[in-house]
């Protein structure tokens, strides 16, 4: 062998080695300017959008990590976590997809795994067990977000942010308190999925109505828990009549579909690979608004003035800057009109108790 071809072979080593056990990025070039670098991409342009997720290694973090490497909008994949990223990183990375995966483990790699990030996907945190409400997650879940939304705030205040973890009608609040406090807060590019409520109101609606889910689009507003959680089947599309009956039973799977699959699993955790599908979904949507595509329109929990409490679950449009528009609920009827009452209600305290948790 020459020492021409000595040091190629070595170059492509060191190539491969870097893949392997990635150095944390610098990504000089990259900050501080993620918008920047989001509107510099028009539509059709080569695809490159650099995305982190928080939790990366867990029940939702997995198949998420994989439904995003397979995401051709993606260059680049940041998985995060506090276990388990190496393993992770190396499964997904072997996937021959254009995105380049790199892992982050423990908190002193977080600025690596967030520093130039267009889109940072929060399902870190613990699930529940039968028995369980989303706010029994609270104890847990509130110092989670808070410690990561620091680190957004921190090292990509421009990325767009969905949160998953739960209760997310007291984490989103509790983001938005600490981008408040660093002085980074855009209400137009934080947002609480919600995507996995629609999706499921999909799902139940098309099997009473014996159509393909994929025909059928059902609003769903208010918050992601129990009562909450309002799906406007009134304005169901495509246009359809229910029974009482069926009104009644279909309102009651759709608020109680997380709790369906968490006593299904039995201690086993909750909805993991539905909630990957509708958070995959959820940010394909966000990074073609990014990129400039008209006409993105998806429910999201967000600080919001369609009703007098501060968050609220509706219809949103995305664009460039994230939020665009926050469209009105529309013409609600009696039911509709009674649930909202209701729902507002249990909002407006777990929202106050997420903003005393970053106020304490
Ligand atoms: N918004 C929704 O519709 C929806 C749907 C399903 C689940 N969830 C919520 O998503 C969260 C995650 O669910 P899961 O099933 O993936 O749980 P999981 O326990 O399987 O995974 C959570 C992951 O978060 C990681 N984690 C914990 N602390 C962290 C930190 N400080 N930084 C980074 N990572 C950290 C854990 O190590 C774990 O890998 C739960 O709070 C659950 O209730 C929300
Ligand atoms: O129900 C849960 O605890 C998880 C999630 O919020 C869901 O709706 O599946």
């Amino acid at each position: 062998m020459s020492v021409h071809q000595t040091s190629d072979v070595n170059a492509r080593i060191a190539r491969i080695a870097s893949h392997l056990n990635p150095p944390i990025p610098k990504l000089e070039g990259d900050a501080p300017g993620c918008l920047t670098r989001a509107n510099c991409r028009s539509k059709g342009a080569a695809p490159g959008f650099k995305v982190a997720i928080l939790g990366a290694a867990g029940g939702i973090g997995q198949p998420l990590s994989m439904l995003m490497k397979i995401n051709p909008l993606i260059s680049v994949l940041h998985l995060y976590d506090v276990v388990n990223t190496p393993g992770v990183t190396a499964d997904i990375s072997h996937m021959d997809t254009g995105a380049v995966v790199r892992g982050f483990l423990g908190a002193s790699q977080l600025e690596g795994a967030l520093t130039g990030m267009d889109l940072v996907i929060i399902p870190a945190g613990v699930a529940r067990k039968p028995g369980m409400t989303r706010d029994d997650l609270f104890n847990i879940n509130a110092g989670i977000v808070k410690s990561l939304s620091e680190g957004v705030a921190r090292f990509c205040p421009k990325a767009l942010v969905n949160i998953i973890s739960n209760p997310v009608n007291s984490t989103v609040p509790i983001a938005a308190e600490v981008f408040k406090k660093a002085g980074t807060y855009d209400p137009k590019r934080l947002l609480g999925v919600t995507k996995l409520d629609v999706v499921r109101a999909n799902t139940f609606v098309a099997e009473v109505l014996g159509v393909d889910p994929r025909d059928v689009d059902v609003p769903v507003v208010g918050g992601h828990a129990g009562i909450t959680i309002l799906p406007l089947l009134s304005q169901v599309k495509p246009p359809s009549a229910f029974t009482p009956k069926e009104v009644e039973y279909l309102t009651d799977r759709i608020q109680n579909g997380g709790t369906e699959v968490v006593e299904a699993k039995a201690g086993a955790g909750s909805a993991t690979l539905s909630m990957a599908f509708a958070a995959a979904k959820f940010a394909e949507s966000c990074l073609r608004a990014l990129r400039g595509d008209a006409g993105i329109i998806e429910c999201a929990y967000i600080d919001s003035q369609v009703t007098e409490i501060p968050y609220f679950a509706s219809k949103v449009r995305l664009g460039r800057g994230g939020i665009e528009e926050v469209l009105p609920l529309g013409p609600l009827n009696d039911y509709e009109r009674e649930s909202l009452e209701k729902a507002k209600k249990e909002l407006a305290s777990s929202i106050e108790k997420g903003v005393a948790f970053v106020k304490k």
